[in-house]
């Protein structure tokens, strides 16, 4: 099996973030979004960027954002990557990339089977696809809910390469979910944190540790 690749997300201090890179991580999540107990400002999403720079991927996770909203987050963070969490269309997801010069990976929801049909039209704009649960009802989030979807929807599925499985994922269920999907690359937030919004730099080791089949 190829190496897996491993995003944290939702990380707001130096310290957690120092924990997220230590351990490996490939990719490392700042999100900008006012709703979200993971909110930060641009600034504070830049310094920890900066503090990032050539040690894993940086990337912004936006909702729905709007063209001056983009800009200042390219400007301010400087990411290497858009990632896209709300019902951006598959042509604003194209405009985004056009506009902001920077590689996007736009987050679907699934819930069942018939949610894979419009994976198409976003494979063919995006530099990514990452696949979370659907928000349950009642939640005020479009994701960092801490919910799975049924992996076994995605046996069948053709993806592609580089896909990235989020939703309920923590240390104990990763391995599964790794074996049962065939991806090779995960995102988790709310699975490493001891509340919304605080991560914990154990489960941050642990849960790379376990997704590389370490733990
Ligand atoms: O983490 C958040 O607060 C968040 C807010 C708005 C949209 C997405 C968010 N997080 C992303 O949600 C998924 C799943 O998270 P979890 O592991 O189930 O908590 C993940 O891709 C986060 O990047």
């Amino acid at each position: 099996m190829s190496r897996v690749s491993v995003k944290i997300c939702g990380l707001g201090t130096e310290a957690t973030l120092d924990a997220a890179l230590d351990a490996g991580a490939d990719l490392v999540g700042f999100v900008h979004f006012a709703r979200s107990p993971r909110h930060l400002a641009l600034d504070d999403a830049g310094r920890l960027a900066r503090r990032a720079r050539g040690r894993a991927a940086r990337v912004v996770l936006l909702v729905d954002p709007d063209d001056a909203l983009l800009a200042a987050a390219v400007e301010r963070v400087d990411p290497d990557l858009i990632q896209l969490h709300g019902r951006e269309s598959p042509e604003r997801v194209a405009a985004i990339r056009r506009a902001t010069g920077r590689p996007v990976m736009k987050a679907l929801g699934i819930a069942t089977a018939d949610d894979l049909f419009g994976l198409p039209a976003y494979a063919a704009v995006a530099d990514r696809l990452l696949l979370d649960a659907k928000p349950p009802p009642g939640a005020t989030l479009p994701g960092g809910n801490g919910v799975s979807f049924d992996w076994g929807l995605l046996a069948q599925a053709s993806l592609p390469a580089g896909t990235m499985l989020s939703g309920g994922l923590d240390a104990r269920n990763v391995a599964e979910a790794l074996a049962r999907t065939g991806l090779t690359a995960v995102d988790v937030s709310s699975g490493v944190e001891v509340r919304p919004g605080e991560k914990d730099v154990g489960r941050i080791a642990a849960f790379v540790a376990a997704a590389r089949g370490r733990g």
